[in-house]
């Protein structure tokens, strides 16, 4: 992928200072602006080509829309629900997150809350300050001995679970991705969420928030609880279904809950926060020096990296990207659209495609097979498109427009290539390509083998026709009388009589139609 020009970074947020002064040091100006209201920020973000932020900033579609120049956002931190990403991907933004700069932080704050729940802290504090000292209310329980159940095993989730361990708790859990033998190696029994429900005495999520996590714990997994469970949430709000919390806390079927998240923030559901056996924060879990400083410095080194074109760290958006960053790959990603560009010219007058179907050849393309499909409907879809399609966007365009994308790998020890198969209006193209030295070349084209691999660069004439001298000959004198000079010339092997033929110009026809006699397709592009 070619280096990505970010030149201006709106910081919105309240980053650590490391980030903006990394991002200055690599000749990017950074605005900070704090609290911007939602039509501040749509009226603000089409000044910059990157926007940097926490879980404070709604990045919503219209202030993805409004940001004409947005390349990439940046968030300084784990979840990314604050983020329209579908939104951003089909505008080609990346999106990338430092998803381990707060994972300590955010799990030692989970574990202070299971603690405090254990012992009453918060309530016993307050009572305090308000002048009492009863030691009767706020007699607590043990951990040793308690079961914990973790729900969600990733990051936190395992180092919640190690921590607790050390307490005497027994780990349980359930995670419908990590491994069980993997949880197991870190002290954590996995089972279904129906069999780990009653077993609890505290339960903690650490998924993300999405639809399958939305409402995990609800009036139906509270029921299968044991009575009195407790119950902490330092993921995100509506994990735990506030509405049923409430109604568990109040029945007591759950007996205490921490809470650092909310559906809403600052959170409308008083009551929930106002109930005595709630212990809450605003939000704090990823709110120590520690953590700010990780992610601070994480999220401007991957920007930095981005657009230095070393490496593509942590998009949650465009993983084939990563393999990108290369400069080998930077040749194929360059065939991969030039070979689109050239179907797309040659096909002009039969759109719209219906599938393209891609297969990498050789052992070293093996990795390449995603970029390379997303790089040949970058060059079919090229001037179609308004977006401006990139390799972010490139795929979830082609579903969009209609178009099945295929790809598919074949190895060979002989040779490294690139197949691009077109279906539009029931017609079938296929074009052949590789990268000779640093070159992209195309090789074949409509099973007609070019003689001379055709180097896919400058101004270029491709048309069907008889392989007679005459017609060459011809085709040449029409050049010629237009003032075009001819640089190089390839033909192909004849396929059912005829030729593809190629021709690099130095420059483009005015009118392509005074082949019209001569040619039977004819069509002309520069790359
Ligand atoms: N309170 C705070 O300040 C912070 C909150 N967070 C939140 O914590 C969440 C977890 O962070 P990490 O552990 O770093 O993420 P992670 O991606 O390492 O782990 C999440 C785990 O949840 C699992 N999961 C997905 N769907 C599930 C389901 N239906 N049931 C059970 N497990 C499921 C995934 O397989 C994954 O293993 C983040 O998404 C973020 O929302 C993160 C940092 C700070
Ligand atoms: O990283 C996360 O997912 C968090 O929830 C932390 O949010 P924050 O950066 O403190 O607004």
């Amino acid at each position: 992928m070619s280096p990505i020009s970010v030149k201006r970074v709106l910081i919105s947020e309240c980053v650590d200072p490391c980030c903006k002064a990394l991002l200055q040091e690599s000749g990017i100006e950074v605005t900070e602006k704090q609290q911007m209201s939602r039509e501040e920020l749509i009226a603000e973000i089409q000044n910059y080509d990157g926007l940097v932020v926490r879980s404070a900033t709604k990045v919503t579609a219209d202030v993805i829309n409004a940001g004409s120049n947005l390349k990439i956002i940046g968030r300084a931190g784990t979840g990314v629900d604050n983020v329209d990403v579908e939104a951003a991907t089909k505008r080609g933004i990346i999106v990338m997150n430092t998803p381990s700069g707060n994972t300590l932080s955010a799990a030692e704050l989970t574990c202070a809350l299971i603690m405090s729940l254990s012992r009453n802290i918060p309530q016993a504090v307050m009572s305090m300050k308000d002048g009492k000292w009863d030691r009767k209310k706020f007699m607590g329980a043990e951990l040793f001995g308690k079961v914990l159940g973790i729900v969600g095993l990733g990051r936190i989730g395992k180092e919640v679970a190690t921590r607790m361990q050390s307490f005497g708790m027994k780990t349980i859990g359930y995670d419908p991705i990590t491994p069980p033998e993997v949880s197991a190696s870190w002290g954590v029994e996995q089972m279904t969420l129906d069999q780990l429900w009653p077993q609890c005495d505290y339960i903690t999520v650490h998924t993300p928030l999405m639809p399958s996590t939305t409402g995990l714990l609800n009036d139906a997994s509270f029921a299968k609880c044991k009575k009195g469970v407790k119950v902490v949430n330092c993921a995100r709000g509506g994990i735990i279904d506030e509405a049923a919390l409430f109604r568990a806390l109040e029945s007591g079927q759950c007996g205490g809950a921490g809470l650092d998240v909310f559906v809403e923030e600052p959170p409308k559901h008083q009551a929930l926060i106002n109930h005595p056996n709630v212990i809450c924060c605003p939000h704090l879990g990823a709110s120590t020096r520690e953590a700010q400083a990780r992610c601070g410095k994480d999220i401007a080194v991957q920007i930095v990296e981005m657009v230095t074109g070393k490496a593509l760290v942590g998009a949650v958006n465009a993983q084939v990207l990563a393999s990108t960053f290369s400069p080998d790959s930077q040749q194929w990603i360059r065939l991969g659209e030039s070979m689109g560009r050239v179907v797309r010219a040659c096909t002009a007058s039969k759109q719209p495609y219906s599938q393209v179907h891609v297969t990498s050849i050789g052992e070293s393309l093996r990795k390449c097979t995603g970029f390379l499909s997303s790089a040949a409907v970058v060059g079919l879809l090229t001037e179609a498109s308004q977006t401006g399609p990139n390799l972010v966007n490139a795929l979830p365009l082609a579903a969009e427009t209609g178009i099945t994308v295929k790809s598919s790998h074949e190895e060979s020890c002989e040779h490294e290539a690139m197949v691009l198969q077109v279906s539009v209006n029931g017609c079938s193209f296929r074009a052949v390509g590789s990268v000779q030295g640093s070159n992209p070349v195309l090789l074949e084209f409509n099973r007609s083998v070019f003689r001379q691999p055709v180097p896919l660069t400058g101004h270029l004439l491709f048309f069907r026709a008889t392989g007679s001298t005459e017609i060459l000959l011809s085709v040449t004198g029409a050049l010629a009388a237009a003032g075009v000079e001819l640089q190089f010339f390839s033909t192909s092997g004849a396929s059912s009589g005829e030729h593809w033929h190629c021709m690099g110009m130095s420059s483009l026809l005015s009118d392509i139609g005074v082949l019209k006699p001569l040619a039977k397709e004819a069509a002309q592009l520069t790359l």
